[in-house]
């Protein structure tokens, strides 16, 4: 096969709000183009992994490449790059969108523009592109396109006059949708002479394949055959298999200027491929890298702890597995005098954090303990040298720290109006600060600044009970910013336990801790003598509880007459015993670690 000519291709993806139908259309766009037949078209190809479908998420980003004949005659080559939906994975939806000149955006016209519809379009209008605005579901009763569109102009300021009306559901508009891929996105730019340049678009290990790249070229050839280096790491490969997407991996010889598809090398690792990095050729390499991506740095940590100590060497298994597909992901040993041998572990966000454990769970069947989610500070010491903090447990004496900053985010919150008051409070409350607060239509938009810290824990938990589901939430971290940051420790019968440690602002410290510890008593079963559980920073006591002690045995109210209930009685506590740790003297449940910190305060 030849290259194409580059006036006939067009490379875009979809952008949306989460559920407001962009799987729906992709799947729409490849039966339409024949891509798959019926027999083969799964519902949602594109969102390939199982947890992925069970939540309805997107969270790695794909690729297909559709052939479309189109009314002028001609037959276009369009490349589809999907982007993930949520505001962990930004960045893979920043690169995906590096690799394309248009989108389109997808808006439900029984909804409205959402909080991420607004993020998502931005990030297309800041990477030059073409936007197409598409309502969907025009299927619904509630449809009002017209208010829609209006919404469309007046909040993001983009023309929809003529705006795609389709319903992604019934097939109703697809037509019209890749019409206007090919009529109103232009073709992309790039030589074929030139010595080559491409993008280093996403990468993930295959188990057939091994590592398999996602490429965009820019300028010059890819042949398979041909050895490419890596502009970023200097390491030089020849290419075994060139191909693309259909949606299934066909080998192509070549790909052209402003082609989509895939290469395999032997590389050995997905580390070894740094995404956004310049692929070049080895013997007649191109002048200037493209402009790289900033590497992605994790957000969140959180220790994660085998249960059973038996399992750690499983568990290290597991998540080099993991990470061979997930660079995003990091880890490393850690031990905690109340939890033993673990990882710490590094996540972009806390979906992303829920989706690890998760899938360690699941798929590799370990029954596992973590610690609260904690964000990265960055200390100043008094000698004038800089760290960062990734665990509370890990913090330096006090005497020693000149200042301690912690991440801001600025976010986005799209919500009808009766529950702004609630939202309003619920920012006031985790320290945010309004920047400003608009209408659109009837909705409120407002915008507040925010540590993370406060968001980490259960933040967009709160923000759907308040708002009952109806509010959207998008973020971005924007900077570092000094605080009065204090460590508070809990203390079980005299212990610190040091999985329960976590860096507060001081003026919330007596709060948080009042609450920890009020949680904590509910949730540690009582024992044999009285346990004193209290939140200290440093040697001060600032909230205190106190667990009594059991003067009855549990299986006392069963008289002795029902043996059967007697021993489901007692398998259950073994059973509840596995998820249990002793500290000193005292048993806590693995519940108390996490609920402990989904603190309304
Ligand atoms: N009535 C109606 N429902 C639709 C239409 N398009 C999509 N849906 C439904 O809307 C829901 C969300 O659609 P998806 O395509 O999964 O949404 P998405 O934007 O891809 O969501 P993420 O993958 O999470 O980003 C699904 O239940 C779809 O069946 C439409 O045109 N009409």
């Amino acid at each position: 096969m030849t290259t194409k000519p580059i006036e006939n291709i067009r490379n875009f993806s979809i952008v949306a709000h989460i559920d407001h139908g962009k799987s729906t259309l992709a799947d729409r766009l490849i039966q339409k183009t024949g891509a798959l037949s019926e027999r083969e078209m799964q519902e949602q190809v594109l969102d390939s992994m199982d947890i992925e479908r069970e939540r309805g998420i997107t969270i790695k980003a794909q690729t297909v490449r559709l052939e479309y004949p189109a009314k002028d005659g001609k037959t276009y080559i369009l490349n589809l790059m999907d982007t993930p939906g949520h505001v962990d994975f930004a960045y893979e939806v920043s690169r995906s969108l590096a690799a394309c000149e248009g989108s389109l955006l997808v808006v439900d016209a029984s909804q409205g523009v959402e909080a991420q519809t607004l993020a998502n379009v931005y990030q297309a209008l800041d990477a030059n592109h073409e936007i197409v605005p598409v309502l969907n579901k025009i299927d619904l009763p509630a449809a009002e396109p017209e208010r829609v569109k209006e919404q469309i102009e007046e909040v993001i300021g983009l023309d929809a006059s003529d705006a795609v009306l389709i319903s992604a559901k019934t097939g109703l508009g697809i037509e019209d949708v890749l019409e206007a891929i090919v009529t109103r996105l232009p073709p992309p730019k790039g030589d074929a002479e030139a010595p080559l340049k491409a993008m280093l678009v996403d990468s993930w290990y295959d188990a057939y394949l091994g590592v398999v790249v996602l490429v965009r070229i820019v300028d010059g050839v890819l042949k398979k055959g041909m050895t490419i280096r890596m502009m970023g790491t200097g390491a030089a490969y020849p290419v075994d298999r060139v191909g693309v997407f259909r949606p299934k991996m066909t080998n192509v010889d070549s790909l052209g200027p402003g082609e989509v598809g895939f290469l395999t090398a032997s590389i050995k690792e997905v580390a070894d491929t740094a995404v956004g990095d310049t692929i070049t050729d080895d013997r007649r390499p191109c002048a200037e890298p493209l402009p790289g991506f900033k590497p992605v740095q994790p957000v969140v940590f959180c220790g994660i702890f085998p249960v059973d100590a038996a399992d750690f060497e499983d568990l290290r298994a597991a998540m080099g597995k993991l990470r061979l597909n997930d660079a995003s992901f990091t880890y490393e040993m850690e031990t905690s005098a109340a939890l033993g041998f673990g990882f710490r572990c590094g996540f972009l966000g806390l979906l992303h954090l829920e989706i690890i454990q998760e899938r360690l769970e699941r798929e590799f069947n370990l029954d596992l303990i973590s610690t609260a989610p904690s964000v990265v500070y960055r200390l100043r010491m008094t000698d004038g040298t800089e760290r960062e903090l990734h665990n509370p447990a890990d913090m330096p004496d006090v005497v020693k720290i000149a200042e301690i900053a912690e991440p801001w985010i600025r976010a986005t919150i799209l919500t009808p109006d009766e529950y702004l008051g609630s939202i309003l409070k619920l920012c006031q409350d985790r320290r945010g600060e309004q920047v400003d607060l608009n209408y659109v239509g009837k909705r409120a938009m407002v915008v507040y600044d925010l540590p993370l810290n406060e968001v980490v824990f259960d933040f967009y938990d709160r923000l759907k009970s308040v708002s009952k589901g109806y509010a959207s939430f998008d973020y971005q971290l924007t900077e570092y910013r000094p605080g009065d940051l204090v460590k508070m420790s809990i203390l079980v019968n005299g212990e610190p336990v040091d999985a329960l440690s976590m860096l507060v602002h001081r003026t919330r410290a007596e709060a948080r801790g009042r609450a920890m510890c009020e949680k904590l008593k509910d949730l540690i079963p009582q024992h044999l003598f009285q346990i004193p559980i209290q939140a200290a920073i440093g040697s001060k006591i600032i909230a205190r509880e106190t667990i009594r002690a059991l003067r009855k045995d549990v299986t006392a109210k069963c008289y002795g007459g029902d043996v059967t209930r007697k021993r489901k009685l007692l398998e259950k506590q073994k059973e509840g015993k596995k998820r249990m740790r002793q500290f000193g003297k005292v048993e806590i449940p693995q519940e108390a670690f996490i609920a402990a910190l989904k603190i309304d305060s």
